[in-house]
């Protein structure tokens, strides 16, 4: 925690004001709110020029390139010193403050520095300014004092709650879902991806537009005097509509680009299904050690990074079972306590790959002060998308570091459990036996004779099913093996 940096507060107030005056320049609206920047055509209805465009993406810090400029550009604002709060009825003082502290990962996650943290114990959050009036003055005064320029609410806030609290500390307040969000768009990198991230932005906007006009009004009416200038004009509610309009728009065209990818890779998985090799789902909270334990099963150098979300995209590899069957290990999104329903929404279809698994490993990390929270919050959402049939083994990860009464604990409460260590290797030779055992064998006997020049064919029966003898005889090689109901067929020219 540092003192009060005015250096950063003239930076984003001067942010702010050359990119008024670029906007009265180019004479087009642009628009702040609590976690956005919303640029849009030009208010005589011209066409906003690219230059201009180009012009403030480059003072509000977005890269340049015009490539993705759509029509309605929705950006998070870069948070840089944030003070936290948190309000709490149920539950203990405890869980307020792993709440508080998870708030905090995620907002350096997001690039943040934070400064403060302020509880406060509530049984009915306000609805006017979520926190209690005497609570909110409080949280100012630390604004002050630490220089923030952005207060985060551990919560989803209703627009009417966050713009009352805002008129009480002065800042930005955003809440916990656009925080998630901004990490979200900050972390996504297929075209996929950012098209599932930017869907879960806009749905998260639609509802709140609204009360952004209304407080960016205010906001305006207040620093300009005359209360005519650029900016003050509050947008009206034609203005209103058309934002709706638009984000209406581009809201259809992604869901129609989403289904598209959509069917692009369930024809790859049905192509993997129809082959049959079996597959394993990697879950488990973010930060858990999925990327680490994927890299360990199959050798791959997935990135590693001790951040919350660093794997968005879920990643498709090959991996062998000790005895040399071929499965796929599926690494997927990190779950959060309370993801933001529309992300799970624009997820969803990623995640529904979870279920068609033949086997989840749960992965939890076993040195958090409350795995069970994480856990109760993975189960969560993998009911939600329909996959909590699969069978599921709950891997307590970080054996190295975590204390081995919590994971005495885990194991004992779990049906199915394992306790490892990506960074060591402990407990690898069992998560693979487990994964031997668990994944369905090809069961369909057959014996075959197989000319000798067909040397592919025995290797697939290698790879693929189980040879339980072979003899060498003068008109090939006979053998006796389990095989898929696929390759039965593709071998019934060779059966005996
Ligand atoms: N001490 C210890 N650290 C680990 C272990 N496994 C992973 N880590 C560390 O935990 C951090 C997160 O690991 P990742 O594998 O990226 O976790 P993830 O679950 O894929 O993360 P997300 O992408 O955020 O969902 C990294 O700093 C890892 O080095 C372990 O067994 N022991």
């Amino acid at each position: 925690m540092t003192a009060r940096n005015t250096q950063d507060m003239r930076r984003s107030d001067l942010l702010d004001g050359r990119a008024e005056a670029l906007a009265a320049e180019a004479d087009v609206d642009p628009r702040y709110d609590n976690d956005g920047f919303l640029i849009e055509g030009s208010t005589d209805g011209d066409q906003f020029d690219r230059e201009d465009r180009a012009a403030l993406r480059r003072v509000a810090g977005l890269s340049t390139e015009l490539e993705d400029v759509t029509e309605v550009e929705y950006r998070q604002l870069r948070l840089e010193r944030v003070v936290l709060a948190g309000v709490w009825g149920e539950g203990t003082a405890e869980e307020a403050e792993h709440s508080l502290r998870e708030l905090s990962a995620l907002a350096e996650t997001a690039g943040s520095t934070v400064l403060a943290g302020v509880l406060q114990r509530r049984l009915k959050p306000d609805p006017g300014t979520w926190m209690g009036s005497g609570k909110a003055a409080e949280l100012r005064d630390i604004v002050i004092a630490e220089g923030a320029d952005t207060v985060i609410a551990d919560t989803e806030l209703t627009p009417s709650q966050r713009r009352g609290l805002e008129d009480v500390v002065k800042v930005k307040v955003i809440d916990r879902t656009a925080l998630i969000l901004d990490i979200f768009a900050q972390h996504a990198k297929s075209k996929e991806g950012k098209a599932q991230v930017e869907l879960a932005q806009l749905q998260y906007l639609l509802p709140r537009l609204r009360g952004w006009g209304e407080s960016m009004s205010r906001q305006a009416g207040g620093q300009a005097a005359g209360g005519q200038g650029m900016g003050s004009r509050g947008p009206g509610e034609t203005k209103i509509e058309l934002d709706r309009r638009r984000i209406n728009t581009r809201i259809a065209k992604l869901r129609r680009e989403l289904s598209g990818m959509k069917t692009m890779r369930d024809t790859k998985r049905h192509s993997r299904r129809a082959g049959q090799v079996p597959s394993v789902a990697i879950a488990g909270y973010t930060n858990a050690g999925k990327s680490s334990i994927l890299n360990r099963l199959t050798g791959a150098g997935v990135l590693v990074q001790n951040q919350l979300f660093a794997t968005l995209d879920p990643t498709v590899r090959r991996a062998e079972t000790r005895d040399g069957r071929g499965y796929t290990l599926v690494d997927t999104v990190g779950f959060v306590r309370e993801l933001p329903h529309q992300l799970v929404e624009a997820f969803r279809s990623t995640l529904e790959e979870v279920g068609e698994a033949d086997l989840v490993l749960h992965v939890v990390d076993g040195s958090h002060p409350d795995p069970e929270s994480q856990i109760t919050a993975v189960r969560e959402v993998l009911a939600d998308v329909g996959a909590d049939q699969v069978k599921e083994v709950v891997v307590v990860n970080k054996a190295d570091l975590a204390d081995p009464h919590v994971i005495d604990r885990l194991l004992r409460a779990e049906k199915h459990a394992i306790a490892v260590s990506a960074r060591t290797g402990a407990g690898f030779d069992e998560l693979q036996q487990l994964i031997d055992d668990e994944l369905p064998r090809p069961d369909i006997r057959v014996e075959l004779l197989l000319p000798y020049q067909r040397g592919d064919l025995l290797s697939r029966l290698h790879e693929e099913g189980e040879v339980l003898a072979t003899e060498h005889t003068a008109d090939g090689t006979h053998v006796h093996a389990k095989v898929t109901p696929v390759l039965q067929g593709e071998l019934a020219a060779f059966a005996v």
